[in-house]
């Protein structure tokens, strides 16, 4: 096959989602889709695995050998010009939550090199690091796409963009975005029976692949600030940041200065009363309590926190990791497009970072 009909894919993170990803692109490369699809660069934060020559990297062992690589990852720069100068187009997947990474976008797209990814930082960052990325990608005509970083698989992005594209106006957006939030309320304060405890429910979606790297950027609100910014900034609200609008945080105070998310976890039991009292409120009222977000377009309102909801709202009774996004748009009128399904986990997160990478390659190749 011609280098022409080649694509050169690195991909950076090979954490819970990056090995789902793995696993799901030696499926499509093995489906022999035309072009080929061709490993040339995978990297954690200590270990690399590159040839200089661009020849593929075996996919379906490619997490071993990176973990007996003596290889360093190249400096990100570096990994730019490697995918710059490969025989034929690139793709960057980044399966990080890494900001640096996030920050490398730019660059990339503007020397062609298209960026598949679930990791939210770029797009929820300053809003001026989200018009780089753009403008870069409109000159350059490199594709960006990060499906996976609202609702993992689920398709919210492109149903707000095409919602967007087609000339509806969105009103309002709203609902539980986030898996790790929905996992831990769930369990910790179900509609029936009653609940483990908060601490151990955190563990559980630790050990479930749903929070983030440092369990603390979900249970801090900012997770779910993230994911509100993206889609308030693609619904057409120039928000600056995550921060520039009332989020709540669920970090008991006496917690806030612990160096690492392992010793917050560890001194988290000594606060699950914290959490119980918001429980026990909520039951006084008949209701159960869960952590959402909505987006006001007319009044430009983000807010992310806690609420209280009847038991047999559909909010109240979503089951395991599920996120619930309602779109509000003139044309649904009072009838919402209502998304619902598992909103973390490392299969539905690479099922959203593949998809976009077929859709990519379809069009660079
Ligand atoms: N888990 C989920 O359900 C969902 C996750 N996401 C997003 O997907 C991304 C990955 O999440 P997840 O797989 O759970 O996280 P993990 O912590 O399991 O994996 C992260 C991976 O990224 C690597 N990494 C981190 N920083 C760097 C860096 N600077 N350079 C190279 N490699 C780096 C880590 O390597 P090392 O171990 O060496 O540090 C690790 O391999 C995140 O952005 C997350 O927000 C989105 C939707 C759902
Ligand atoms: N930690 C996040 C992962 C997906 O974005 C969540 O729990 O929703
Ligand atoms: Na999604």
């Amino acid at each position: 096959m011609s280098a022409a009909k080649q694509v050169y894919i690195a991909v950076i993170g090979a954490g819970g989602v990056g090995k789902c990803f793995l696993s799901q692109l030696q499926a499509l490369a093995a489906r022999k889709p035309s072009p080929k699809l061709n490993l040339a660069y995978i990297a954690t934060s200590r270990k690399a695995l590159f040839n200089d020559d661009y020849s593929a990297i075996d996919i379906g062992s490619a997490v071993d050998s990176l973990a007996g690589s003596s290889k360093s990852p190249l400096a990100l720069s570096q990994v730019v010009d490697y995918l710059a100068a490969a025989p034929a187009k690139a793709v960057l997947v980044d399966n990080t939550s890494s900001q640096d990474v996030a920050e490398l976008y730019p660059l990339a797209l503007s020397r062609g090199i298209s960026i598949v990814t679930p990791n939210k930082k770029a797009f929820s960052g300053s809003y001026k690091l989200w018009q780089d990325i753009f403008s870069a990608a409109a000159s350059s005509g490199a594709k960006v796409y990060h499906e996976s970083s609202v609702g993992a698989g689920l398709p919210v992005i492109s149903t707000l963009k095409d919602l967007v594209e087609t000339g509806d106006k969105v009103t309002k957006v709203e609902g539980v975005f986030s898996g790790t939030m929905s996992f831990l309320f769930n369990s910790f304060a179900p509609t029936e029976g009653q609940g483990g405890k908060w601490s151990a429910e955190v563990k559980n979606a630790k050990a479930l692949g749903y929070t983030e790297p440092d369990p603390r950027d979900d249970l801090n609100g900012l997770d779910v600030a993230r994911k509100l910014t993206i889609l308030a900034r693609l619904a057409g609200l120039p928000v600056e940041s995550p921060t520039s609008f009332p989020v709540q945080s669920l970090i008991p105070k006496e917690l806030e200065s612990v160096a690492s998310g392992d010793e917050f976890l560890e001194k988290l039991p000594a606060f699950d009363q914290q959490l119980e009292d918001i429980k026990a409120e909520a039951e006084k009222e008949g209701k159960v309590v869960r952590f959402v977000g909505s987006i006001d377009v007319a009044t430009k309102s983000v807010k992310v926190g806690l609420e209280k909801f009847d038991r047999s709202h559909p909010i109240a009774a979503l089951k395991g990791s599920d996120n619930i996004i309602s779109f509000y748009t003139e044309r649904y009128g009072s009838n919402p497009l209502i998304i619902q399904g598992a909103g973390a986990g490392g299969e539905v997160t690479a099922m959203g970072v593949t998809g976009d990478l077929i859709k990519v390659v379809s069009q660079i190749a």
